[in-house]
């Protein structure tokens, strides 16, 4: 694992940002398209806002998220809003969106048709992901109901999770798929979830879901 500290917040999402975009160019120079898997929640929102406004190729960027919330699009807990609206705008806007929730009732329902849209992406070429302070990343929960499953080598692409932490329902990419990416970020900030990921480490991935992903990555921190 490659630990990078910075000063602070603004200067993480600068240098994050850059960093991304430099992976996503040189994907660009040997690939037709280039396959960016991004997480949720509330970091990535500065770093997201920096990289839309990048010079790349956009339209032969497909973005996804790495997990959704099975929620519509517009409620103010869905990925897929704030990924439009932060990375999806100025520049970025014409980079290609490959959907992670449709309009059935639940995830079981809804990911057989999601997981033909991601038969071209794979392997996924930069993957950016988050954490939680309970040490799950995507969507993938320590004791969540499908976490075997998800974890396990012959996972599927997507998988339908529900855990006590997590809200509502969730959909979200496998280890198997995620572990597959040809290059890792994470990014997490403040002194606590720094302590979290150090604890992560040590830890097996059943209990630490993060831990599947660290060996290879390379972290991004600020205070
Ligand atoms: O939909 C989600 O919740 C995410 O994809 C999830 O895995 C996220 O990255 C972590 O929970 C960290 O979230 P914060 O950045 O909000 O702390």
């Amino acid at each position: 694992m490659d630990f990078r500290s910075y000063p602070d917040r603004e200067a993480l999402a600068m240098g994050l940002a850059d960093e991304l975009a430099g992976a996503l160019k040189n994907c660009l120079l040997v690939h037709d398209h280039a396959s960016f898997c991004v997480p949720g929640g509330s970091s990535p929102g500065d770093t997201f806002s920096i990289l839309s406004g990048v010079d790349l190729d956009w339209k032969r960027v497909h973005v996804f998220l790495n997990d959704e919330r099975w929620v519509p699009e517009g409620h103010a807990r869905s990925n897929t809003t704030l990924l439009k609206t932060t990375l999806l705008t100025d520049k970025a806007e014409r980079a290609v969106l490959v959907p992670m929730v449709n309009d059935a009732d639940t995830p079981e329902d809804g990911i057989p048709a999601l997981e033909q849209g991601f038969g071209p992406e794979l392997p996924i070429s930069v993957l950016l992901l988050g954490m939680g302070g309970d040490m799950h990343t995507a969507s993938l929960f320590p004791g969540a109901d499908r976490l075997e499953q998800a974890m396990s080598s012959n996972a599927p692409v997507l998988v339908p999770m529900r855990a006590d932490g997590a809200g509502e329902p969730r959909v979200t990419l496998s280890r198997r798929v995620l572990a597959g990416a040809m290059e890792t970020h994470v990014l997490i900030m403040g002194e606590e979830k720094r302590a979290v990921l150090e604890k992560a480490r040590r830890l097996d991935p059943m209990e630490a879901p993060i831990a599947a992903f660290l060996k290879d990555a390379t972290v991004h921190w600020a205070p």
